[in-house]
């Protein structure tokens, strides 16, 4: 039985950030959160691989403490709280952690614990890669041709949960302010007197930090191009300023390593298409990183009919969730789409699968470890740890190699061998 309140582990010590440089002791205390429905099963199978991981490429002068804090379920079990302050404090004083999926009511209940703990630690970046392992199971053709990493904005948008619901005080209070200040938006409501209303902010300061991260992302591992995805056309003061926002910032901060669309149409006014054409191929040919854009539901078809076109990609936060979700399915499905919750500026990040609980499945031992065993590969990469994330990526290369996997990738495998959560985890470790 889990103690109810999270306990430092002995002889751990606190990962630190200066000047934007992570300092990660040889013992450092990470908290991570079990998660609701799979999660226990994932994260037992999942811890077997990160310490297998450590051991092995450090030879014991390195190792992992865990250190477990409570959250949803298991946290409102014993605790009587479903997100206690001490969780959020510990993610906030240890800087690094991990946790499982959590459950979230449909249309009433607890709001999501997941967007909370994002915005309490103002997680800015929802990192989501997304690129395909040899060996796995696709419904497209070319899956080697997908490889594209997601910077979803995570704090702002329909996120936000400014949501009033229809027939309550507060939404009629609302409705009648806009009917009084501005009658005419208040005519555009369809129903006023049985809507629900939410409220969508999109920030410039939000807007910009995150696609500043994925610029310099793109810049570091000497990607080609960023697309800013966004509905602008329909919601032109949220959606269609995030691209605004984008090409702005782009040309300001990053004019030496990048070209925008926005360039291209500004030459190509005064100079014509074939001046245009000939600056971004120069451009280009520099090794300048195409800053562009598309509109998000025709993003959704040309991730699969031309997925090379994408690399980069950032935006908000509903259109990010949805198109992780797609994409994922593009390389084998959500059993195998990690990701990362980051603030940059202050080094503050929580790695988590970007599937939920899944709960038909809970406690069956049987569903895909590979997205948590991912998102822990990438937290080692992002704490420095690389021998360790490269031994992971070892581990599941190998298992999938030999066709050892869960019941997601077996039912579209001819010759697999299907195993369970846990005998995952272990064919993983042999292979490392
Ligand atoms: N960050 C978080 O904590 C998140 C939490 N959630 C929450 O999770 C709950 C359930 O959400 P739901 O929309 O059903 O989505 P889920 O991602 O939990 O599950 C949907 C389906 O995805 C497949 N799947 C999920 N996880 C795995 C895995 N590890 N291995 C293999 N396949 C997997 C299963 O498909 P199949 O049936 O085909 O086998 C499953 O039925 C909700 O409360 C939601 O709010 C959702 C997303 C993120
Ligand atoms: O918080 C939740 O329950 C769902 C979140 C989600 O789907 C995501 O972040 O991808
Ligand atoms: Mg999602």
């Amino acid at each position: 039985m889990a103690s109810p309140k999270a306990e430092a582990p002995a002889g751990g010590e606190k990962i630190t950030i200066r000047d934007g440089k992570l300092t990660v002791p040889d013992s450092p205390i990470i908290p991570f959160i079990e998660g609701d429905g799979t999660g226990p099963d994932i994260w037992r199978a999942s811890v077997r691989v990160f310490d297998a991981a450590v051991e092995k490429a450090y030879g014991g002068k390195k190792q992992i403490k865990w250190m477990e804090v409570y959250a949803g379920g298991k946290a409102h079990s014993l605790l009587n709280t479903w997100l206690p302050d001490e969780t959020v404090e510990a993610f906030r004083e240890y800087l690094v952690g991990i946790k499982g999926p959590l459950t979230t009511p449909i249309g009433g209940g607890i709001r999501s614990l997941n967007v909370a703990l994002r915005q309490l630690l103002d997680l800015y970046v929802c990192l989501r890669p997304v690129r395909w392992f040899k060996g796995v199971p696709s419904p497209v053709k070319h899956p080697e041709k997908v490889d594209m990493v997601i910077f979803r904005e995570n704090t702002e948008d329909v996120y936000s949960g400014v949501e009033f619901e229809a027939g309550s005080a507060d939404v009629k209070k609302l409705l009648d302010f806009i009917k009084a200040e501005f009658p005419s938006a208040y005519k555009k409501i369809r129903f006023p007197e049985t809507s629900g209303v939410g409220i969508k902010p999109v920030s410039s300061e939000g807007s910009e930090r995150l696609i500043r991260s994925a610029i310099e992302y793109a810049i570091a591992n000497g990607r080609k191009s960023l697309t800013l995805v966004h509905k602008g056309n329909i919601m032109k003061f949220t959606e269609g300023a995030f691209r605004n926002y984008g090409y702005a910032l782009a040309e300001r901060e990053f004019a030496g390593q990048t070209y925008t669309w926005d360039q291209w149409e500004r030459t190509k006014a005064a100079q014509g298409e074939a001046a245009a054409n000939a600056e971004q191929k120069a451009a280009l040919d520099s090794g300048k990183i195409l800053i562009k854009d598309a509109i998000a539901d025709i993003v959704l078809q040309q991730v699969l009919t031309r997925p090379t076109d994408f690399d980069v990609i950032a935006t908000m936060n509903l259109n990010g969730d949805y198109l992780s979700d797609a994409l994922a399915a593009q390389v084998g499905g959500i059993g195998i789409a990690p990701g990362g919750n980051i603030n940059y500026l202050t080094g503050h990040a929580v790695f988590e699968a970007t599937h939920g609980t899944a709960p038909k499945y809970a406690d069956l031992d049987q569903v895909n470890p590979g997205s948590v065993v991912l998102s822990g590969e990438m937290m080692f990469r992002y704490m420095g740890w690389t021998e360790a994330a490269d031994l992971i990526i070892k581990g599941m290369d190998g298992a999938i190699d030999q066709k050892t996997v869960t019941y997601d990738f077996a039912r579209l495998m001819d010759g697999a061998k299907q195993v369970k959560c846990s005998e995952f985890a272990t064919a993983v470790i042999s292979k490392m």
